[in-house]
């Protein structure tokens, strides 16, 4: 099924990109907005992302556009792959163009100061705008290489995950729906918090064993969280739960990672984020998870771990001495505490 007017892809960084190739490929006419003119203009006349995937050709469909007010106007379908940090800041002056299109948000962040993930924000700024969420373990460079990917739309609205289905389903990108749109939404935020930890342990070259116990605990502790905010668990064992959390646990491609990674070469939190010079939204997730998982009495002790060496200054050895000699747990608690 082909879309009558064009779709909107929103953010001219790698996930945006990445996408609207996609949609191209697969005969749609693509809307690809960004903020950065030049960007646009030599994406028009080059065909390739001076900035992001450089090296991956801008198929004919994708036409890179600025005017943000007739991008809205002209599409129906849009999908938004702006950082966390600039989502409200970006749609709220165009609230009242939103009313009745079908709005997918693809970011993987919590806003600050309200706890609200990305749809929600999309709610609250278009109340009268029909609302999904795509994530699942989708690096954005494997993406555009045509590795076999797959991903999660969620939404209780059945007809717009069928139509995302439509467009995005192709020879290797495969598209699963869920009615759980905060469990799936929940999960693509939490895992990146996880990454930073698995980069520095990589970085370390603390070995296999490590590598899974982290894995494995940071899905407990995610889980643990999100069942106390009414998730459903199951939804964690799913390709936007676990299946994200390994894909950016054990990929050198997530920027997450690389951060973590940084770390665990000796650079500072601000080094490291200046040296990728792309989105890591797992180090603002950090922040706000800390403190929610504070004011929720939920036990997560990775992510007061991760937090203690960044901004308290406590040493990894310290912070591992802490997390291994802790009082004996149960192993999946998680599930076990939910009756299932
Ligand atoms: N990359 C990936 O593999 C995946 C990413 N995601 C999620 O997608 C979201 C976007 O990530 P990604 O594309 O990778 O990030 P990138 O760092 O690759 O690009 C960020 C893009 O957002 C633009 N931007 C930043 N601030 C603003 C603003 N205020 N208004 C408009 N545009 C702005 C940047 O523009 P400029 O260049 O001008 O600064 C740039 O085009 C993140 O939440 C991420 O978690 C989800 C799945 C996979
Ligand atoms: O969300 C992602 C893969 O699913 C991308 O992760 P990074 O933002 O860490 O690159």
């Amino acid at each position: 099924m082909k879309n009558q007017s064009p779709v909107a892809v929103l953010g001219g960084g790698s996930f945006g990109t990445a996408i609207a190739n996609l949609l191209a490929e697969n005969g749609h006419r693509v809307r690809q907005w960004m903020r950065n003119e030049t960007q646009a203009e030599t994406m028009r006349s080059q065909r390739q992302n001076p900035n992001y995937l450089t090296d991956v050709p801008i198929l004919p469909g994708v036409e890179p556009v600025n005017d943000l007010v007739q991008t809205l106007d002209e599409c129906e379908l849009i999908f938004v792959a702006l950082p966390s940090s600039a989502l409200r800041q970006a749609l709220q002056p165009h609230a009242s163009r939103l009313a009745g299109k079908l709005l997918i948000s693809m970011t993987k962040g919590i806003e600050a100061q309200s706890f609200m993930l990305m749809s929600q924000i999309l709610e609250d700024i278009a109340p009268d705008a029909r609302i999904g969420v795509l994530s699942g373990p989708n690096l954005a460079r494997e993406i555009a290489d045509h590795a076999l990917t797959a991903t999660v739309i969620a939404s209780d609205d059945e007809t717009l995950c069928q139509h995302v289905q439509d467009v995005l389903h192709g020879r290797t990108f495969r598209v699963y729906a869920s009615p759980d749109r905060f469990g799936v939404e929940l999960g693509g935020a939490l895992k990146n918090v996880y990454a930073i930890m698995a980069g520095l342990a990589a970085a370390l070259n603390m070995g296999e064993n490590t590598k899974s116990m982290l894995i494995t605990r940071a899905l407990a502790e995610m889980t643990r969280f999100a069942v106390k905010l009414g998730a459903n668990p199951m939804t964690f064992l799913g390709l936007a739960g676990v299946g994200d959390l390994i894909v950016t646990c054990s990929s050198p491609k997530s920027r997450n990672y690389q951060v973590g990674w940084a770390l665990g070469e000796g650079l500072g939190l601000d080094e490291a984020v200046d040296r990728l010079g792309e989105v890591a939204e797992g180090v603002n997730t950090l922040k706000v998870l800390k403190a929610k998982a504070e004011e929720l009495q939920v036990y997560m002790p990775l992510v007061s771990g991760l937090y203690a060496i960044l901004f308290e200054k406590y040493t990894l050895d310290q912070v591992i001495e802490m997390l291994m000699l802790s009082e004996p747990k149960t192993d999946v608690d998680f599930i076990s505490s939910t009756g299932f």
